[in-house]
């Protein structure tokens, strides 16, 4: 029999397209030798053209699967992706002070990649002020940045700058992530402690297929986060996983295809 593996809760979004969300958590999660975990807190109609709709999960019924993996199961690291409302953040925010699920990283899904909106507006609020202070590490987007500062973000020094209003808002590690910095020849993720920068450089792929690609990124980061490691150490993890992902990325549908952890297994026979 083998022994228990490090466990992981995201607290996400279904993608029915499989390429993002809780499916992306589940897929890298398992890539990186974790068990899974999930709290749903919505549906989402969606594939690889975009979103047409989304029915959110009852917030009482989010707390209620958070507390029940937590308490029966054990959690090592948690993560959030889309959390829909400002009363399934309440709720996420209340269970948390129940439970004990380890490091807590905040990726704070708004939108699709196809601009399609996964936050209510009045639920910004909830996010800067309920998980924000909660978190070990948040990782926005360009996009979420401004949502959350208000600043744009136009280059390399204006991360720095974001991630410093960001760390203002109470997480202990911030993570601002360059993938939207168009031109930017390559990718750069910023991270912030509050004192020191370290930079997470990567190439741009040229590639259209980088659906779930912040997912990825998170999932990859809180299975090291779930073993012990440092958050710069699992970063540096997360970072070249998300760059193997891209890389291998494949087409699917007649839209965006999904970044793609399967590199990992690959070369593995029984037995190995
Ligand atoms: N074309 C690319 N080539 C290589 N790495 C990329 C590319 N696009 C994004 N990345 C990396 O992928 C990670 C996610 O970045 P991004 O800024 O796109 O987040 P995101 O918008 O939350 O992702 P998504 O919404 O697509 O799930 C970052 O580490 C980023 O540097
Ligand atoms: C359910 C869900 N979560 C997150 C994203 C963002 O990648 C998405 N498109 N769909």
């Amino acid at each position: 029999m083998a022994g228990t593996p490090p466990r992981v809760l995201t607290i996400a979004g279904s993608d029915s397209g499989g390429g993002a969300g809780l499916q992306a958590d589940l897929r890298a999660l398992f890539a990186c030798g974790v068990h899974g975990l999930t709290a749903v807190t919505a549906v989402t109609v969606q594939n690889s053209l975009g979103v047409t709709g989304y029915v959110e999960i009852p917030a009482d019924v989010v707390a209620a699967q958070v507390e029940a993996v937590a308490t029966d199961i054990g959690v090592n690291a948690a993560k959030t992706g889309m959390l829909a409302s400002a009363a399934i953040i309440e709720a996420v925010a209340g269970v948390l002070d129940r439970v004990d699920v380890g490091p807590f990283v905040v990726d704070p899904v708004a939108a699709s990649m196809h601009g399609h909106q996964l936050l209510a507006d009045d639920a910004l609020d909830a996010l800067r002020t309920l998980l924000f202070p909660r978190a070990t590490l948040v990782t926005p987007n360009l996009d979420e940045v401004r949502l959350i500062t208000g600043l744009e973000v136009r280059s390399r020094a204006d991360q720095r700058k974001a991630a410093e209003a960001l760390h203002a808002l109470g997480p202990r590690w911030v993570l601002v992530k360059g993938g939207h910095l168009w031109d930017d020849p390559e990718c750069l993720d910023v991270l912030y402690d509050g004192e020191e920068f370290t930079e997470f450089l990567g190439p741009r792929y040229d590639v259209a297929h980088t659906h779930g690609s912040g997912d990825t990124l998170a999932s990859a980061i809180c299975s090291r986060l779930a073993r012990g490691e440092s958050v710069p150490e699992a970063v540096r993890f997360g970072k070249d996983f998300i760059v193997r992902s891209v890389a291998a990325a494949y087409p699917l549908g007649g839209g965006v295809g999904p970044v793609s952890p399967l590199w990992r297994l690959e070369g593995r026979g029984e037995g190995t």
